[in-house]
């Protein structure tokens, strides 16, 4: 892959270079409750800008329906890059709009804009290839050159992550770099005991990692939404949880696989639960109830792991010698439900090995909750991307790039 300094030395003064980043921060209202994502891609936009390049950065937020939804704009993430940069971050109200041609026009050498999300068009995420492609080459016309910086969404076959690149000429980012110089130290020698934790919301999307996993990892812990599916496979009422009922025989196979395999393949013993879910915005008090996991009632769901679990998990961590962690163990933006995912993080802190958090929320989470980030071997900005990273799968966005 080229990198931007090549890419810089070839000389991008006055060139208009589209970056693909993943801005997909957390937000209250319009709030961005964590920047980790943006402070993570400047050091790139800050480097072409110095250059003399016109920046044309642009990414997703969320998962609207490829349309125009206003909860889903990017127009905080302008704000906040523009006071990283220390300079003045323009904002187009659309992508391929009469918006964005004027923003861009308008840039002059050294100067940013921000795009709309991409995901306010249908193409961006279409599974027909001339669908993706139409919109890629309206993207295309906007720039002279791309760089792919937005690791988080590198896993995806989106028309700015993976057909842009094939219409431009093209570098990988800074942040790409670093991401894949860490994880691919993961998929050499790891020092073992080898720890895998997952968890979080995105559980369709993430399960099917561990069929890899099995084959690589000496331990996995599983908490967050991914818990719920496994303990319905073992026979267990859950509840109103997050269920995958169609993964129930894959979980089945997966359990019986790590028990062959010789995997320590552990399940929350315990978790809090309730009727509702918390308030995100009030952190209104939530009083849930703890039950084993095997005793989750009917009405009620599961929302973080319980204290005879973080324990649990917290002893699988101490002898680690490389721990991979994505997705929180419970809704920890609620304090009632972080402490299983404190728990987590602490774990991670006191063992002596090697630790890599990745994920949005996940590093976020770490932040949010008070750790220091830089305690942690690496934090990944990508969490699907890392896990199908360390599968060994060809990326979209990281075959893109190469030359
Ligand atoms: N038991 C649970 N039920 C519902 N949501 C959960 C549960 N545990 C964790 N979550 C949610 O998972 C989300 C993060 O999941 P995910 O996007 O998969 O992680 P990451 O961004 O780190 O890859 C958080 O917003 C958290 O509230
Ligand atoms: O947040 C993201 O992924 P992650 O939750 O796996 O870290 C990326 O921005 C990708 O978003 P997507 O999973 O909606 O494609």
């Amino acid at each position: 892959m080229k990198t931007i300094d090549e890419l810089i030395q070839d000389g991008v003064e006055g060139k208009r270079i589209f970056v693909r980043a993943d801005l997909n921060v957390p937000l209250a209202g319009t709030t961005i409750t964590d920047d980790g994502r943006i402070r993570a891609v400047a050091p790139t936009i800050a480097k072409l800008a110095a250059a003399g390049a016109k920046v044309i950065v642009a990414s997703h937020l969320g998962r609207p329906k490829g349309a125009p939804d206003p909860q889903f704009s990017l127009a905080p993430a302008a704000a906040r890059l523009g006071e990283i940069l220390g300079k003045q971050v323009s904002f187009a109200t659309d992508t391929v709009g009469d918006s964005a041609k004027a923003t861009v026009a308008a840039l002059a050498n050294g100067e940013v804009t921000l795009l709309e999300n991409l995901r306010f068009n249908a193409g961006e995420t279409s599974k027909d290839d001339a669908e993706r492609g139409a919109f890629a080459d309206a993207l295309a016309s906007l720039a002279d050159l791309y760089v792919g910086d937005g690791f988080g969404a590198v896993h995806r076959k989106h028309a700015s992550v993976f057909d842009l690149p094939a219409r431009l000429p093209h570098a990988a980012g800074d942040l790409i770099a670093t991401e894949v110089g860490v994880l691919k130290k993961l998929t050499e020698d790891v020092a073992r005991p080898y720890v895998v934790v997952l968890g979080g919301a995105k559980v369709s999307d993430k399960l099917g990692v561990i069929d890899n996993l099995l084959e690589k990892a000496d331990r996995i812990l599983i908490g967050g939404g991914m818990s719920y599916t496994f303990l319905k496979a073992k026979g267990h009422e859950v509840g109103i949880s997050l269920l995958q009922e169609d993964q129930i025989p894959v979980c089945l196979e997966y359990l019986a696989r790590a028990e062959k395999r010789g995997v320590e393949f552990v399940l929350p013993v315990d978790v809090l639960v309730s009727a509702d879910f918390p308030d995100l915005k009030t952190k209104a008090p939530a009083n849930p109830e703890l039950v084993a996991s095997d005793a989750i009632p009917a009405d009620k769901e599961g929302l973080d792991i319980g204290p005879k679990t973080r324990e649990l998990y917290a002893s699988k961590l101490a002898d680690a010698g490389t721990v991979f962690w994505n997705g929180p163990m419970g809704v920890f933006e609620h304090p009632d439900y972080a402490n299983g995912t404190k728990a987590v993080a602490q774990g991670l802190l006191d063992c002596d090995g090697f630790t890599v958090v990745g994920g949005g929320d996940s590093a976020a989470a770490v932040r949010t909750l008070g750790f220091d980030e830089n305690a942690f071997g690496h934090i990944s900005t990508g969490g699907g991307a890392s896990l199908e990273y360390l599968e060994g799968k060809t990326l979209p966005g990281l075959a893109a790039l190469e030359d």
